[in-house]
């Protein structure tokens, strides 16, 4: 089995509960979804360039780096054929932890094993600025862990919301860390955290995506 990989890199990741800290990127082609706002539509075409990677020759790429928090991501990571094989076989190294970027519209809970914190799954909710908010799978906020994250992607006070009634309804301040992070450019950090003190959301943090602070947004690799 092998599978479609558009980038590989070494950054400090940017984005959730390990932001800041340094992780090693696969980025695997293709998404079921199109976003309106996706900053990484390149890897969702269908002429996109991509490297056929065996498992093991990923193995081999993350393990030269030195580098022990791995993000998969994409395009839509679980998608990819035969991705479960890969996070299981990546998983049989103890020193590494697996972050899935997931977009919300897959089925999560097969994915997981007797994995504990070594496997984690930071899924997107997708509000009404997405345009893909239909394809919300409500289903996988019933399975989610202590070690797993929801992100609520938000571009206007409908979406904050929605996103309020979500972690409401589904307590998930209570079984996962929860984010609010702003689409790009679409709504001032300050509306969301006026937000967060208006609806005294303890437990939600904001989150603003340190890669695009620091390189430029339309920056590959970083
Ligand atoms: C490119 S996606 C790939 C993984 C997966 N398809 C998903 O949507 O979670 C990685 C993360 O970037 C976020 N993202 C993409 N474009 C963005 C933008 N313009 N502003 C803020 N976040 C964005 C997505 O919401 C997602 O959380
Ligand atoms: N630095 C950095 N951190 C990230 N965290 C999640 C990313 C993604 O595209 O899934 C990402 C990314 O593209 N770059
Ligand atoms: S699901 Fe993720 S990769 Fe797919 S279009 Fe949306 S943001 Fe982009
Ligand atoms: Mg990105």
């Amino acid at each position: 089995m092998n599978y479609k990989v558009v980038e590989t890199f070494v950054s400090i990741n940017g984005e959730g509960k390990k932001s800041g800290e340094l992780a090693v990127f696969i980025r695997l082609a293709g998404c079921n979804l199109r976003c309106s706002y996706c900053d990484t539509m390149w890897a969702n075409q269908d002429d996109v360039v991509f490297k056929s990677m065996s498992k093991e020759e990923i193995y081999d790429y993350i393990k030269s780096t030195g580098v022990t928090n791995v993000t998969l991501t994409g395009g839509e990571p679980l998608i990819q054929e035969g991705v479960g094989e890969l996070i299981d076989y990546l998983l049989t190294d103890e020193k590494l932890c697996i972050e899935v970027e997931t977009n919300g519209s897959v089925a999560i809970q097969k994915f997981r094993k007797n994995h504990g914190r070594r496997l984690s799954f930071t899924m997107d909710y997708k509000g009404s600025s997405s345009l893909m908010e239909e394809k919300m799978l409500l289903k996988n906020f019933e399975t989610l862990t202590e070690h797993d994250t929801v992100k609520f992607v938000v571009g206007n006070e409908y979406d904050l919301s929605k996103a309020k009634d979500l972690i409401d309804k589904y307590h998930l301040t209570e079984v996962c860390h929860v984010f609010f992070s702003p689409i790009y450019k679409e709504i001032e950090g300050e509306t969301i955290v006026e937000f967060m003190k208006t609806n005294k959301l303890n437990k939600v943090r904001l989150q603003i995506q340190l890669h695009k602070i620091i390189w430029s947004p339309e920056e590959r690799g970083v």
